[in-house]
């Protein structure tokens, strides 16, 4: 598909230990691709090399066939608090990539005003600083902070676990509006239920890698890996797709 973000024959770990092994994942635009699998399976690792927080030891990260530009993926992480200055207000927060971009101060705040209006967050919300605002309120923040950047992709890594089934009723809500408007979306997440309402297409990491399974068990020894085998992106059976149900909005 035009557009795709997608890993390719990714293989990554850390210190000499693999994690994933030969990978590949296509994150289709105007859509929601949920990653599903085990507990230290490695979605995290792999949402940090498709955001180019991690850098894999072979493979490649593309956005319809070339490298992914700056602000072309955005990332939420499970915990809001980690990913933001304890003394800047919210709506500092929710400005900053803009800021970063050089975006003058009054286009700056029109932008920061509709993308709260977006995750609901008011003026006087906007006006608090991290530790004045709940978890949900926070994440709703980081959420907005992602929206201004009008990012093709968003990787939301487990984003709404520590939150309440309001809340994440309420952010599942904005995330399938974005996708519906062009956005390609991968939500990471444990919760079955969760994705099955929320996702297009879901697909389970386990099924993902290319490179065969040996009597070594995952989390020791060296990569279980052949360079001379092929790595198709995607094997059969990897993806099951989901209808979408529309009752998260
Ligand atoms: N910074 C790190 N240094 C060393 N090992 C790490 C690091 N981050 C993750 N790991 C290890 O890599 C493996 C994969 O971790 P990862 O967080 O990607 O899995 P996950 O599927 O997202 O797990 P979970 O569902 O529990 O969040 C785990 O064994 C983990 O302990």
């Amino acid at each position: 598909m035009t557009g795709e973000l997608r890993a390719d024959g990714v293989h990554a770990g850390y210190d000499g230990t693999p994690v994933l092994r030969g990978v590949g994942v296509v994150v289709p635009p105007g859509a929601t691709t949920a990653l599903t699998g085990a507990s230290g399976s490695g979605k995290t690792t792999l949402a940090r090399v498709l955001t180019g927080l991690h850098s894999p030891a072979r493979g490649v990260v593309t956005i319809g066939g070339r490298p992914p530009r700056r602000g072309e993926i955005a990332m939420l992480f499970q915990s809001p608090r980690r990913g933001v200055d304890p003394r800047w207000t919210l709506e500092r927060i929710v400005g900053e990539p803009l800021l970063l971009r050089g975006v003058r101060r009054a286009q700056r705040r029109r932008a920061v005003a509709a993308a709260a209006e977006r995750v609901a967050l008011t003026p006087d919300l906007l006006a608090r600083r991290p530790h004045q605002v709940s978890d949900g309120q926070l994440q709703r923040a980081c959420l907005a902070r992602a929206l201004v950047q009008e990012p093709r992709y968003l990787v939301c890594d487990e984003m709404t676990s520590m939150l309440d089934p309001a809340t994440t009723a309420f952010l599942v809500g904005v995330l399938r509006e974005q996708a519906a408007q062009g956005t390609g979306v991968l939500a990471i997440s444990h919760d079955h239920d969760l994705v099955a309402a929320w996702a297009d297409t879901v697909v389970d990491l386990a099924a993902l890698a290319t490179t065969p399974a040996t009597t070594t068990p995952a989390t020791a020894g060296p990569a279980a890996t052949s360079p001379d085998l092929p790595e198709s992106p995607l094997p059969r059976g990897a993806m099951s797709h989901r209808a979408r149900s529309g009752h998260t909005r």
